[in-house]
């Protein structure tokens, strides 16, 4: 599907329509939404919400999975009146994405109790017994959620969490005011316009050719290998950051890298994960794990890894002695980084 665009380009010597595609309008929307408060306004009286209480979603057990319920402006506003609350609250939401048909997602969370806060925190049980659902934290719900559901659901926890981080300005110490989307938060006095922050995160798959080098921290599940990882010092670039941390964790050197892919990762907060696949020269592969960092690191075989990504199971239900090695879950990005690895030592592709 396709739209027009309402402006005209003009070309030599005539106008013209460029016909864009639905990618490119809902980008310019949500765009118009975060500049525009009066737009924003606008669509949070035809937009649906989704709804948090201290930043766990609302969710809707089916089966062994999680539904995400959305409300529309109209349910919304009968929660709020139940609970003695004015429509007005409705403006505390965060734009989170838009549908093809332009209607606009905004998550609200209606149990914030932090001192900043100018609204009281609704209560949990009531509101469940009201929606029907369930307010469950991610972590716990992660993998009862289909892929879309918990990507938007990262991005609005991690938007949330923002806001409620940032309600003072850190040089007036006056309150900070969110814009209508809230796609920033301005200081009126001091006029620091302050814009939500991820940290990037290296994560480097380091290979010798042969092998790959997994490691483990002790707050991992037993049995569980990752690729390193390693949050970037202010003034690196990536490929600085990636031979640091990879001398720093395991004491070796890196010869040549490659980006791979990034991600978002909500946890413990907000992160931009930066894939890399790195090699280390053939001679140089003995590995000195900083104890500090993490407790084992290991030469993984393709034979090992190709297993491995075999297995089913969550590591979550681990529980035997005799640990087999686990890697971690689809939704992370190691997950892809390592079974990319293994496609390419084999030259084939595997199932998602
Ligand atoms: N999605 C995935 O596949 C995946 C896989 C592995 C790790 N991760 C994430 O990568 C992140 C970084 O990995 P790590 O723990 O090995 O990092 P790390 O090796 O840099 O060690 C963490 C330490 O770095 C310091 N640090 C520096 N800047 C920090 C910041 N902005 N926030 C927090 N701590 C900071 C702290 O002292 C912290 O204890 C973790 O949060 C983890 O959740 C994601
Ligand atoms: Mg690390």
């Amino acid at each position: 599907m396709s739209l027009y665009c309402g402006t005209i380009c003009r070309r030599k010597s005539f106008w013209c329509y460029r016909l864009l595609s639905t990618y490119v309008t809902k980008a310019r929307y949500l765009f118009e939404l975060k500049e525009d408060d009066e737009a924003c306004r606008k669509a949070l009286q035809t937009g649906v919400f989704y709804l948090f209480h201290d930043l766990a979603p609302l969710l809707q057990a089916s089966g062994h999975r999680y539904l995400v319920p959305r409300l529309s402006r109209a349910e919304l506003e009968g929660l709020l009146g139940k609970f003695g609350q004015d429509s007005q609250r409705i403006e505390d939401s965060v734009l989170i994405g838009c549908s093809n048909q332009q209607e606009a997602w905004f998550a609200l969370d209606l149990g914030l109790n932090s001192a900043a806060s100018k609204h009281v925190s609704l209560p949990k049980s009531e509101m469940e017994a009201e929606l029907g659902g369930s307010f469950i934290k991610l972590r716990q719900a992660l993998f009862q959620l289909n892929s879309m559901d918990s990507s938007l659901l990262f991005t609005a926890q991690a938007l949330l969490r923002w806001h409620d981080g940032h309600q003072f300005c850190s040089k007036s110490g006056q309150p900070t005011k969110k814009n209508m989307a809230g796609s920033k938060r301005v200081c009126p006095s001091s006029n620091i316009i302050y814009y939500p922050q991820m940290a990037p995160v290296v994560i480097t798959l380091v290979t010798d050719g042969a092998r790959c080098l997994l490691a483990r921290q002790s707050s991992f599940p037993k049995g569980l290998y990752s690729a390193l990882a390693g949050f970037c010092d202010i003034g690196e670039s990536v490929e600085e950051a990636v031979r640091r941390e990879v001398a720093e964790e395991v004491g070796l050197e890196v010869e040549s890298l490659q980006y791979s892919s990034s991600q978002h990762w909500p946890f413990p907060n907000s992160s931009l994960m930066i894939a890399c696949h790195a090699t280390v020269k053939a001679g140089q592969t003995e590995i000195q794990v900083n104890q500090k960092e993490l407790e084992a690191a290991a030469w993984f075989s393709l034979d090992e890894v190709a297993t491995a990504l075999l297995r089913k199971g969550s590591f979550l239900q681990q529980q035997s002695d005799a640990l087999p090695l686990l890697l971690p879950p689809k939704l992370a990005i190691a997950h892809h980084m390592i079974k990319k690895w293994v496609e390419r030592q084999t030259c084939a592709s595997l199932a998602a």
